[in-house]
C-alpha cells in the first residue's frame, strides 16, 4: 500500500510521565482516519509529532516512506503537511481574512497579484468569499476554523492533520466542516471527540488510551 504517513513504535514521555508507547500506524494515500481517546491521553501530542513540531521519545515517523530522523528533516515535507491546531485563535498573523489566507504564499515569494487570485479561489471553494475583507477576530469560532483551513489549503498540502476541527462549533458549522472535509481528497488524520462527526468522514477509527487500538 502506498502510504503518506507511517508511525513506527512511537513513544512519548514528558518530564513527569509516559504519555503513550509503541504506537504503530499506517495512513494510506488519501485515506482519512480518526483518533479518539480520553482527555490527556496524548492525541494532540501525537499529532504534533506527526506534524514535525515535537520529537518522539522513541520510534520514528516516515513521510512518503522516508524515515524522519529529527525535526530538521521535516523541513523537506513542510509544504506537504498541514496542521490545524485545536485552538486557532493564536493561529492568525494578519488582520483580515484574505490577507491571512494568502500570507504563506506571499512568504514564499508569490506575487501579491497571483496570491490574491489563488486566495480568492480557495475562499470560493470553501464558500467563504463573503468573509474576505472581514477582521478575523470579529468572526465566529466556526468561521475562524474555516479561514484557518483556507490558509492551510492554499499551499496544497498532501496531508492534513486536524485537531478537534469541530470543537465548540454549532451544528450548522459542524455540517459545513464535514462537507468541506468530505470534498477534499487528501490524506487526513482527525482528532475528535465527536463520534457522529468522525463516522461521517472516516473509515477507520483508532482509540488512544492505555493502548492504541483500531476500533
Ligand atoms: N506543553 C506541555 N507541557 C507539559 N505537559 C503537557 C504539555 N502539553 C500536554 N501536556 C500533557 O501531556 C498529556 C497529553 O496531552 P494532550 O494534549 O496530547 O492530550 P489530548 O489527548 O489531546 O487531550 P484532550 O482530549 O484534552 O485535548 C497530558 O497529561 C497533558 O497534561
Amino acid at each position: 500500500m502506498s502510504c503518506s504517513v507511517n508511525l513506527r513504535e512511537i513513544s512519548y514521555k514528558n518530564d513527569e510521565k509516559e504519555i503513550f508507547k509503541n504506537i504503530n500506524l499506517n495512513l494510506g494515500h488519501e485515506e482519512k482516519i480518526a483518533i479518539i481517546g480520553s482527555n490527556g491521553s496524548g492525541k494532540s501530542t501525537l499529532l504534533k509529532i506527526i506534524a514535525g513540531l515535537i520529537n518522539p521519545s522513541e520510534g520514528y515517523v516516515e513521510i512518503f516512506h522516508s524515515k524522519i530522523n529529527n525535526l530538521k528533516e521535516f523541513k523537506t515535507y513542510r509544504n506537504d503537511i498541514a496542521y490545524l491546531p485545536q485552538d486557532v485563535t493564536n493561529h492568525f498573523l494578519c488582520p483580515t481574512v484574505i490577507e491571512d489566507v494568502i500570507f504563506s504564499l506571499r512568504a514564499k515569494g508569490v506575487s501579491k497579484e497571483e496570491a490574491l487570485i489563488q486566495g480568492n479561489e480557495i475562499l470560493e471553494e470553501l464558500k467563504i468569499t463573503h468573509l474576505k475583507d472581514r477582521i478575523i477576530f470579529d468572526l465566529s469560532g466556526g468561521e475562524q476554523k474555516i479561514v484557518a483551513l483556507a490558509g492551510l489549503l492554499i499551499l496544497k498540502p498532501k496531508i492534513l492533520l486536524l485537531d478537534e476541527p469541530t470543537n465548540a462549533l454549532d451544528e450548522q458549522s459542524e455540517k459545513r466542516i464535514i462537507e468541506i472535509l468530505n470534498s477534499i481528497k487528501k490524506s487526513m488524520i482527525i482528532v475528535s471527540h465527536h463520534r457522529s462527526f468522525i463516522e461521517s468522514l472516516t473509515s477507520t477509527v483508532y482509540r488512544l488510551d492505555e493502548e492504541f487500538t483500531k476500533l
